[in-house]
């Protein structure tokens, strides 16, 4: 564990000073795309106008033999629209490098940071284990700043998808200066707990609960709720990350066909926390860009308790309900997301009248 007096400064010569918070940029979607996909990749200055933050995936779903290419791609890419990506731009650009034991994250980290460093807001590290993963590649991106004369950091985003990266979540989270926040990573997680479900993300119907019986007859009458399996991950997802204020996502929803569960799952983790969610096909970064913002009328509701509790402290009555110091937090948390994502967006802030 570094002191707190190292903890912000550079961790080589010449690094730039690391960031000591986490700036607020709309992150409602994190859109994946495959680089080395002519289709996808032509797509990009279209997409780029319409999501929050377009990330070029290297990791799982990139076909071995297109390692190389998706990492190329995603240089020229960041260095053809060099006018939609760096600081100060509407769209943040975000990579996935492949997990620190394979045989291409070096090359992709080298490369990247050296061709388009200037471009990349965030690097998005899978399967992190422990603040060990975060330390290793902290450093190394110091070293290659540095090299490439970087003046902004380049921030980390840690994958949660091992029972080890769960068990060590907060420690994660605290890693490092340069951790900008964490994201759900439900198939891997799957996979590595030995959960029994074959889905990407999302709910399953075998997962439920059962109304007790009323009679002799135990299989009659006996309504069941389906169960959310990914409730206790991102509920201590949203507390590690909320204690060292970066910001929590929820990961990828597979079925794309199903908007409906989508949006519900979507909606789960808004209400539970995250700030965002993955957007793996056009079709759900509509539904991200929805859930993720405020609605008109919690807004409304919102702006007419803050007004209504003046300084903030005491108790009032609104519609029949108790209203205090706790609640008009809760309410300021909700105006603070509506007028920091008005800020870029007309029509928000006309909906929201902010
Ligand atoms: C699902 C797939 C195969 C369906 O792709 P498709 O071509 O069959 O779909 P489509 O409906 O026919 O596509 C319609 C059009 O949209 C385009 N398109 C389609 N998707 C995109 C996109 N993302 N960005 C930009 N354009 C896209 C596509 O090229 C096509 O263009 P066209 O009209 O010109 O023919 C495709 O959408 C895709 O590959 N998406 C990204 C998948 C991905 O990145 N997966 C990895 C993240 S999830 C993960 O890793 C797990 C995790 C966290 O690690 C863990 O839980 O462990
Ligand atoms: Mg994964």
């Amino acid at each position: 564990m570094r002191s707190p007096r190292a903890f912000f400064r550079p961790l080589a010569v010449g690094a730039p000073t690391p960031t000591t918070d986490v700036p607020f940029r709309p992150s409602r979607m994190i859109h994946f795309f495959d680089p080395s996909n002519e289709k996808m990749a032509a797509k990009v200055p279209d997409i780029a106008a319409k999501v929050d933050i377009l990330l070029g995936n290297l990791e799982d779903a990139v076909k071995t033999e297109k390692k190389e290419a998706a990492r190329q791609g995603l240089v020229e890419i960041a260095k053809a629209n060099a006018d939609l990506f760096g600081p100060g731009r509407d769209t943040q650009l975000w990579t996935r490098v492949n997990s620190l034991d394979s045989p291409w994250v070096l090359d992709d980290l080298i490369t990247l940071v050296t061709e388009v460093g200037d471009k990349l807001d965030v690097i998005m590290v899978p399967k992190v284990e422990g603040p060990q993963d975060i330390h290793y590649v902290d450093r190394l991106l110091a070293q290659l700043e540095a090299r490439a004369g970087l003046d902004r950091q380049i921030l980390v985003h840690a994958i949660l998808e091992t029972a080890e990266g769960v068990a060590n979540v907060e420690e994660i989270a605290a890693a490092s200066p340069r951790m900008q926040g964490i994201s759900l990573g439900p198939a891997d997680l799957a996979a590595s707990r030995r959960m029994k479900t074959t889905r990407v993300g999302g709910g399953h119907p075998g997962y439920l609960v059962r109304e007790d019986p009323t009679g002799d007859d135990l299989t009659e009458g006996r309504t069941t709720y389906q169960q959310d399996l990914w409730h206790y991950t991102i509920a201590r997802m949203v507390d590690a990350c909320a204690m060292n204020d970066i910001l929590p996502f929820y990961g990828p929803f597979g079925d794309i066909k199903d908007v409906v569960a989508c949006e519900d799952q979507f909606r789960n983790a808004f209400l539970l926390g995250c700030v965002g969610a993955w957007s793996l096909h056009p079709v759900q970064i509509d539904i991200a860009k929805k859930v993720f913002s405020p609605s008109p009328e919690d807004v409304a509701h919102a702006k007419r308790v803050v007004e209504a509790m003046g300084d903030g402290s005491g108790a009032v009555m609104i519609d029949g309900k108790m209203e205090d110091d706790a609640s008009c937090k809760q309410c300021i948390v909700m105006l603070d997301l509506a007028r920091e994502l008005a800020a870029g967006d007309p029509e928000l802030a006309a909906a929201y009248d902010l």
